[in-house]
C-alpha cells in the first residue's frame, strides 16, 4: 500500500539531510513540506519564534506535547546545552516511530525522551517516572482541545512553577479558544501573542507565550 506522509518526510530527511546535522534535518523537512507536501510541522517561520523563546528561557527540562515527525523536537533539542533534555509525548505510534528515526538522524537522541501515550495518562507520572521537579518550558502542539485540560493537569501535578513558560502553537489556526481565554484572563499568567502564519502558508496563525507568575 501507499507510504504515509510521515514516511515520505523521513525519506526526504534520509536522502537530503546529513547524519548528525540537525539544521540539515530541519531544512530538508521544510523544503519537502513547502515544495512537495504540506504537513503540520511548526515550520520555519513559527520555528524561528520557537528558537528565540528556547534561547531566552535556556531550559534544563522541556516538555513537548505532540511530537508528530520530530521536527520541533529537533529544533528545541539542537539549542539545549549538555545535561538539558526534552521529553516529548506522542499519542500516535506511527508518528512516534518516524519521529524516533528523524531524531536519531539528527544525532540528538541523547537529549530527547520520546514517550508514546496519552498526555492525560502520562502527566501525573512525570515526576515519579522521569524525576522531573518542574518544567522550564512546555511546548503545546498536540490535540487543540487538550491544551487547556492538560495545562490544568500540569498545574495540579506541580509541574508548572513560578517562571515556567508555556508556548502554544496554533492558537489561531486551527485555534484553541478556551486555552487562550484561560491564559489571557488568569492572574497567574503573563501572556503574549506572537503573530505569524500557519506553517508553509499565508494563513494567519501564531504562538502564545504564557509565563506562570506563581500562586
Ligand atoms: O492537529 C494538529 N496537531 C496535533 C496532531 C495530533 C496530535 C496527537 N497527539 C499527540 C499527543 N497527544 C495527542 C495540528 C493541525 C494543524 C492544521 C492546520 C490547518 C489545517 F487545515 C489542518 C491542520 C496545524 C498544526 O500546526 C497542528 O499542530
Ligand atoms: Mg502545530
Amino acid at each position: 500500500t501507499r507510504t504515509s506522509r510521515p514516511q515520505r518526510i523521513l525519506k526526504a530527511v534520509q536522502t537530503k539531510a546529513t547524519v548528525g546535522d540537525p539544521q540539515s534535518v530541519i531544512t530538508a523537512i521544510d523544503h519537502f513540506c513547502r515544495h512537495r507536501e504540506w504537513a503540520m510541522n511548526v515550520g520555519d517561520e513559527k520555528g524561528s519564534i520557537l528558537d528565540s523563546v528556547v534561547n531566552e528561557v535556556s531550559p534544563v527540562t522541556v516538555l513537548e506535547l505532540g511530537t508528530y515527525c520530530g521536527y520541533s523536537t529537533v529544533r528545541i533539542a539542537r539549542l539545549l546545552p549538555p545535561g538539558a533534555c526534552v521529553i516529548t509525548l506522542e499519542f500516535n505510534p506511527d508518528y512516534a516511530a518516524i519521529a524516533r528515526q528523524v531524531i536519531k538522524w539528527s544525532g540528538l537522541e541523547d537529549k530527547v525522551q520520546l514517550v508514546e501515550g496519552a498526555s492525560g495518562d502520562w502527566i501525573p507520572w512525570m515526576k515519579e517516572h522521569f524525576g522531573v521537579q518542574a518544567f522550564d518550558l512546555v511546548f503545546l502542539d498536540h490535540w487543540k482541545e487538550r491544551y487547556l485540560p492538560d495545562t490544568k493537569l500540569l498545574e495540579e501535578c506541580g509541574l508548572i512553577q513560578k517562571g515556567t513558560v508555556l508556548l502554544a502553537d496554533n492558537v489561531i489556526c486551527p485555534g484553541t479558544p478556551d486555552y487562550l481565554e484561560y491564559v489571557r484572563n488568569s492572574p497567574h499568567y503573563n501572556s503574549q501573542y506572537y503573530r505569524s502564519h500557519l506553517e508553509y502558508t499565508k494563513a494567519e496563525d501564531g504562538l502564545e507565550k504564557s509565563v506562570f507568575l506563581g500562586y
